[in-house]
């Protein structure tokens, strides 16, 4: 595996080593001791969750507060997404500030977000299937959450606005200036 720093600390793009042959391919897509090495990271993951999506669906940008924070090793088993991870850590350089990388079933790419980021996704295939591993499990009291199309984050989602279907809980979400982690 190979691991790619990203311009917001902590975040790291991920590629697996895959091995093809005839009968199709092979990829470890987590092994803890090599993550841990290549990262630097000590991240425990606890929980793996996997979401299925139609294009256009835009999930987030979530985030848990407090003890309930979690880092997330993201990636895309079918289809492709856009993912977005955006650096709310208040005492970083680079608050504000926000990163995106196409995953798909083709690069099988993953990306490493650590807690203090809000993240996000939004479908670019037909449909997508999207799991993760998170650090501390969901808690439902400590979500928190930034409107997608917030001005002062002027994400390009690449895909146009109308044609993006947001959950009723994601479309009322407020701004990055009232995120508090
Ligand atoms: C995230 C989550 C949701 N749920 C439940 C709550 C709800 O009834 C249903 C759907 O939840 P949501 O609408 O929050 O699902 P979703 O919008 O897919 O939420 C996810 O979005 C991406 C962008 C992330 O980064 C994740 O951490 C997570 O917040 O699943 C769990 O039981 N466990 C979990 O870990």
């Amino acid at each position: 595996m190979t691991v790619i720093e990203t311009k917001l600390e902590g975040c790291f793009i991920i590629e697996p080593k895959v091995f093809e042959d005839k009968r199709g391919y092979f990829f470890e897509s987590f092994n803890e001791k090599e993550f841990q090495k290549l990262t630097g990271t000590n991240t425990n993951f606890l929980q793996d969750n996997e979401s299925y999506s139609i294009r256009g669906v835009l999930r987030g940008l979530h985030y848990q507060t407090g003890i309930h924070a979690q880092a997330k090793l993201v990636r895309v088993i079918k289809g492709s997404v856009l993912d977005v991870a955006v650096d709310i850590r208040k005492n970083s350089s680079t608050f504000g500030q926000y990163i995106s990388f196409e995953l798909t079933e083709d690069n099988k790419r993953q990306l490493f977000v650590p807690r203090g980021f809000a993240h996000g996704f939004v479908v670019l295939s037909d449909t997508a299937i999207f799991a993760y591993k998170c650090d501390n499990y969901y808690n439902k009291e400590s979500e928190g959450g930034i409107i997608y199309n917030d001005p002062s984050l002027n994400i390009d989602w690449k895909l146009p606005e109308e044609s993006l279907l947001v959950s009723e809980k994601d479309v009322i979400l407020s701004k990055l200036e009232n995120a508090k982690l």
